[in-house]
């Protein structure tokens, strides 16, 4: 995957201190669903991840499996990247907050960059709710503030996790472990299944044994900034009602306006 430009690098600093790598669900980082890599054929330098975002049950996972076998790229899914203590909150119904996510986004695009580096891919596709503009602005590898007006509290958590680490660069992003790379390295698109709430809800109440409870569909609704409506780049809007198999061919003919594939 070829990204003609680079995004702009922004100078603000956040994100949230990494957890110790043991508060990560072991079984569930990133490597036992990865896909077989195959690099795309592709004429340019740049790598890019493609996230697959949206709220909870709107198919993330199934069509981020799909997209990414027919584009021969491994396939993370951002549930399996969570702390443990978002998946017990979550579990117990309580909705996560940023100073909750802040962390995990930054976990997730470690994971992604260091699959591409590692498979020696093109690209990544990964499935992660981010909800938020603000969300994918981590995603994208840039220096953002995380702040839900939850107070000052979780504020400074946020601020000083984004206090640039030693020997990082002023243009670099924000890093559990120090080292994200910038965002021109790695270019972010992101893929939305959008539709409506009864949709979502009837999909989420038929699914069983999923940490995820029904009733907080309505906070994640009001959480969502849906992202073609946010004046970003590199959004592709899908239909949630439309079956997997078109889902991808609407992914792939959004993305090939910046992607050579
Ligand atoms: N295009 C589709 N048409 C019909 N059902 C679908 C479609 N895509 C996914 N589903 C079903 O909807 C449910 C939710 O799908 P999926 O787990 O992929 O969503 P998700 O966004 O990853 O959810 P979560 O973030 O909560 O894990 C599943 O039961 C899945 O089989
Ligand atoms: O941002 C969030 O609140 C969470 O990431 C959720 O969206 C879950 O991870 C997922 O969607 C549930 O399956």
């Amino acid at each position: 995957m070829a990204a003609p430009e680079d995004p702009e690098v922004t100078a603000d600093v956040s994100s949230a201190p990494a957890p110790a790598a043991e508060d990560f669900a072991k079984d569930r980082v990133a490597g036992e669903r990865l896909t077989d890599p195959v690099s795309l054929n592709v004429h340019a330098a740049e790598v890019s991840p493609c996230m697959i975002v949206g709220v909870s049950g709107s198919g993330k996972s199934t069509l981020g499996q799909a997209l990414a076998a027919s584009l021969s790229l491994p396939f993370l899914d951002g549930d399996d990247l969570h702390p443990l203590s978002n998946i017990e909150k979550m579990s117990r119904g309580e909705p996560l907050t940023d100073a909750d996510r802040a962390p995990w986004l930054v976990h997730i695009r470690e994971e992604g960059s260091s699959t591409v580096r590692e498979k020696q891919t093109a690209g990544v596709v990964v499935a992660c709710s981010a909800l938020k503009r603000r969300y994918r602005d981590v995603l994208r590898g840039e220096r953002v503030g995380l702040d839900d007006n939850k107070g000052q509290e979780e504020s400074e958590v946020v601020r000083r996790a984004g206090e640039t680490e030693p020997g990082a660069g002023g243009s670099e992003g924000p890093t559990a472990s120090g080292h994200l790379e910038r965002p021109s390295d790695l270019r972010t698109f992101f893929v939305h299944p959008h539709g409506t709430r009864d949709v979502l809800l009837s999909r989420m109440e038929s699914r069983k044994g999923h940490f995820f409870k029904a009733a907080m569909l309505d906070t994640q609704l009001a959480t969502l900034e849906v992202p073609a409506l946010s004046g970003e780049d590199g959004i592709v809007q899908v239909d949630l009602e439309h079956d997997t198999q078109r889902q991808v061919e609407e992914a792939r003919a959004g993305l090939s306006k910046w992607i050579i594939m």
